[in-house]
């Protein structure tokens, strides 16, 4: 077990409030997010694997969740961090708009979703570096969908459609893929899902494949972890949200303020993505920065009870949070 590994009997748990929020736009294939929110000594915590993970793949989301309100998170180094606005599977005028009223000078567009063409991809990439202009930085994320062929192809393009992208955040499913398209485009690698759905995050062996390390302290098993993975990779890293309410969004940007080294703006700006929050005072991105919280904002009852689902939806929460919590 981790040193800083928190644990605690569900029984002993002051609160467990399950919770849906609707989404704005589909993302990830989802309308809804929902989760469980965790009251213990420490404070609150958030436990919210999607869908598609078995209860084996969400014992790290289980232990960030316990990290936050049974245990505790570094100092940090920083009182803000800079984030990106995330930019949906929506068309180019939406985009544009969505850039242009973020306040944040780096964008995030998601690339190869089924809804849209590679040609539409780059009317989308280029709608958004008009609305940033030419000191903002454009990233995409393809989210694996592209063999090493189209990965090549597209990421040329879209290159030229920004003005120069960032980086491309995982092109490709698999650790080889990502290493042959780095060798043959000039774009910076980032990689996300091979390292937060690896067998074994700690030594997977990124840094001949990517440039860049996605973080996301929720799927890695806490702030603690999540540290250890910024060590062991050796690459520069940007934290990314799961998409969690502010209670789940503060761990994240627990990790952003104690990384020693920050050079990019991080995927935390997504409390845009949710309509409704389980916090009274939520962290919207304001002026392109994310405050670094000490502890989780507490729920806010009157929004908990709001966000509250059907009996079925609770209990499905319920027993997924025994059965994960039993293989701890
Ligand atoms: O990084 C961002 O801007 C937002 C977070 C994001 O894209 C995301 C959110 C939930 C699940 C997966 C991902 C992803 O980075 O692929
Ligand atoms: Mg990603």
């Amino acid at each position: 077990m981790d040193s800083n590994e928190a644990t605690i009997d569900l029984t002993d748990l002051d609160a467990v409030r399950v919770y849906a929020l609707p989404m704005h736009t589909r993302f990830r294939g989802i309308t809804v997010r929902e989760g469980v929110l965790l009251g213990g000594p420490s404070g609150w915590g958030e436990f919210c694997p999607f869908e598609d993970y078995s209860d084996a793949e969400s014992v790290p989301w289980l232990n960030a969740a316990l990290e936050a309100c049974a245990g505790n998170w570094p100092e940090p180094v920083r009182e803000v961090v800079p984030v990106n606005c995330t930019v949906p599977a929506v068309d180019a005028d939406r985009c544009h708009e969505i850039a242009a009223n973020s306040g944040c000078s780096t964008a995030k567009v998601k690339v190869a979703d089924a809804a849209q063409t590679p040609g539409e991809d780059i009317e989308r990439v280029a709608a958004v570096r008009d609305a940033l202009g030419g000191s903002g930085a454009v990233r995409v994320d393809a989210n694996g969908l592209w063999d090493v062929d189209s990965a090549t192809t597209r990421i040329r393009e879209l290159d030229r459609a920004a003005g120069g992208l960032e980086y491309v955040e995982q092109p490709c499913a698999t650790l080889d893929e990502l290493a042959a398209v780095r060798r043959r485009v000039d774009v910076r690698i980032a990689a996300d899902e091979s390292i937060r759905r690896a067998e074994d995050p700690l030594r997977v062996a990124v840094a001949g494949a990517a440039d860049v390390a996605i973080l996301k302290a929720t799927p890695l098993g806490g702030v603690h972890r999540a540290l250890r993975v910024a060590e062991s990779c050796g690459l520069p890293c940007v934290v990314s949200s799961a998409v969690e309410s502010s209670v789940g969004l503060a761990a994240q940007l627990a990790l952003a303020g104690s990384l020693p080294q920050l050079p990019f703006a991080c995927g935390l700006g997504t409390m845009s993505l949710l309509d409704g929050d389980t916090v009274a005072d939520s962290l919207h991105t304001s002026e392109g920065h994310l405050p670094v919280p000490r502890r989780a904002p507490a729920p806010d009852p009157a929004r908990v009870a709001a966000a509250t689902p059907s009996a079925a939806t609770q209990r499905r929460w319920l027993d997924r949070l025994g059965r994960v919590h039993a293989l701890l």
